[in-house]
């Protein structure tokens, strides 16, 4: 009989052991490098994920709305604590937009008073449908309110300023009531910057907020004292409830072309998307028996829709805990985007990982504040061209949101018409469909023919104030940047 071999001695039994320890030994250490492998990737990740967005576009194009998306998302412990603080951002926004009305009416009584009117079919003139009850209310108003925004702007922050001169004659071709070019409340980033919001564990320290503006305790103690500026908006908002829910004075402000619907804290309600919004439009002025009430508390739509223009340019970092997949950072740049501060822009484009460009559609009949020979559409072409030609951005991916579809596609249903602003859209259907088509094509033709290298065509058409549809955009686009940049790490 013939024995088997014997290899390297002992038993098959012995042998066949042998290996399977061997095996599983084998087995244990691949295990063990991949732990360490994977463990190595999450640390790069951990250390190495940090994406760094820069918002870009004109000024009141959305940039800083983005920005209260993110927080919204990532640090809405600290955007909940801080909402209370934009109680009188809030209410100068609303007496803003009042004593635009008011100066609507008094200029529509001065000017429109029917004295050279000789033709007996014209129409009556708008003053003949103001009563003296208006005319009282206004002048009450006039006096109120310019106290109201003082006393606001002092109670603020002293860092808030303002800019444009706001006090300017009134003349037939430069009317009083020209949103554009009014003053606007706005804050140095820098000093705004000591209220942002950082996710984690850690709270923001109270030594960081703005000691002038009101925290909760200071909300409740203004409650109880009518005199506080916070409260002022209270003692004349019968006055402003009244007017602003008068029919005549709807009448008048369209028929003066006051375009109120383009004014800060409006919102145009939407069920779907909000280019198929049913133009249900509302605005911090439908809004004024709640935000000027004594107990008002703002809540995360006011605090969106709230205007406050940035100056400079503010950093902003939330991180993101993914558990087992690590942590990363998202550090986001809200640039101020008035033709002033742009040129502080470039210093931030080589560290960028991704651009998001806003570009508001609904300006398309508008002049730009800074410059009233310049069409706002136009002025954001120009400015997407010059960001897309950029040598040090060559390599960095852009996300263009065109913004505001919500207010065009209103505007559209209101009758206005683009081939009136834009000749080259010629006989296009007028809708917001059509006109966003048209305007994407443009900026996509753009991006083509002015990028140094080759770049994919990230367009959406947003509404930034729609936090929901927001929050699902910026996720989509956050989890593609992620990916990437980890790709470029070579950790995927
Ligand atoms: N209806 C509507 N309003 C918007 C939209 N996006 C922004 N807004 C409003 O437009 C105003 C201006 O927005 P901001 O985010 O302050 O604009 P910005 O680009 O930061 O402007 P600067 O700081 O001057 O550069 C705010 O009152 C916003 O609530 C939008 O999609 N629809
Ligand atoms: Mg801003």
């Amino acid at each position: 009989m013939l024995s088997s071999p014997k290899r390297g001695g002992g038993s098959a039994a012995e042998r066949a052991a042998k290996a399977r320890k061997q095996e599983a030994d084998a087995k244990l250490v691949s295990d063990q490098i991949d732990a360490m492998l994977e463990e190595e990737k999450n640390n790069l990740a951990k250390h190495r994920s940090v994406i760094r967005i820069l918002l870009l576009g004109q000024s009141e194009s959305g940039k800083s709305t983005v920005l209260k998306n993110f927080q919204l998302m990532y640090a809405r412990d600290a955007f909940v604590r801080d909402r209370d603080n934009w109680r009188g951002v809030i209410l100068l926004n609303v007496v803003r937009c009042m004593q635009r009305v008011v100066e609507a009416l008094i200029q529509a009584d001065e000017h429109d008073s029917g004295d050279e009117q000789a033709d007996e079919d014209a129409p009556p003139p708008l003053s003949s449908i103001l009563t003296d009850s208006h005319r009282r209310k206004c002048m009450r108003l006039r006096a109120s309110l310019d106290l109201s925004e003082k006393a606001l702007k002092a109670r603020i922050s002293p860092s808030l300023t303002s800019h444009l001169p706001r006090s300017r004659p009134s003349t037939a071709e430069q009317p009083l009531v020209d949103p554009e070019a009014e003053t606007e409340l706005a804050v140095q980033a820098h000093t705004w910057n000591t209220l942002r919001l950082e996710s984690g564990p850690k709270a923001p320290s109270s030594s960081r907020r703005l000691s002038a503006l009101p925290n909760v305790e200071d909300l409740q103690a203004a409650s109880a004292n009518p005199k506080d500026p916070l409260n002022l908006t209270a003692t004349c908002r019968q006055d402003m409830l009244d007017l602003w829910f008068d029919p005549v004075v709807k009448e008048i402000l369209a028929k003066r072309k006051v375009r109120w619907q383009e004014w800060p804290g409006l919102y145009v309600r939407c069920s779907t998307s909000p280019i198929h919004a049913s133009d249900h439009i509302t605005s911090f002025l439908n809004d004024l028996d709640r935000v000027t009430a004594q107990n008002y508390r703002p809540i995360d739509d006011d605090v969106v829709r709230a205007r406050l223009k940035t100056m400079g340019v503010s950093d902003y970092s939330f991180v993101i805990d993914q558990g087992p997949r690590g942590t990363y950072m998202w550090r986001v740049l809200d640039v101020g985007g008035s033709r002033t501060q742009r040129h502080q822009w470039m210093q931030y484009f080589e560290d960028a990982s991704a651009v998001i460009f806003l570009a508001p559609l609904s300006a398309f009949d508008q002049k730009l504040a800074e410059d009233r020979s310049v069409n706002r559409l136009e002025d954001s072409l120009l400015l997407w061209k010059s960001v897309c030609a950029s040598k040090l951005l060559a390599n960095v991916d852009f996300i263009l949101f065109l913004n505001k579809v919500d207010i065009l596609s209103a505007k559209l249903r209101s009758g206005v018409r683009v081939q009136k602003y834009v000749k080259s859209y010629r006989d296009r259907p007028n809708t917001a469909e059509a006109a966003a088509k048209y305007f994407k094509d443009k900026f996509q033709a753009i991006q083509r023919e002015y990028s140094p290298k080759k770049r994919p065509f990230y367009c959406y058409l947003t509404s930034v104030i729609d936090t929901k549809a927001t929050n699902a955009i910026l996720d989509n686009v956050g989890e593609s940047l992620l990916r990437k940049n980890l790709q470029t790490i070579g950790v995927l």
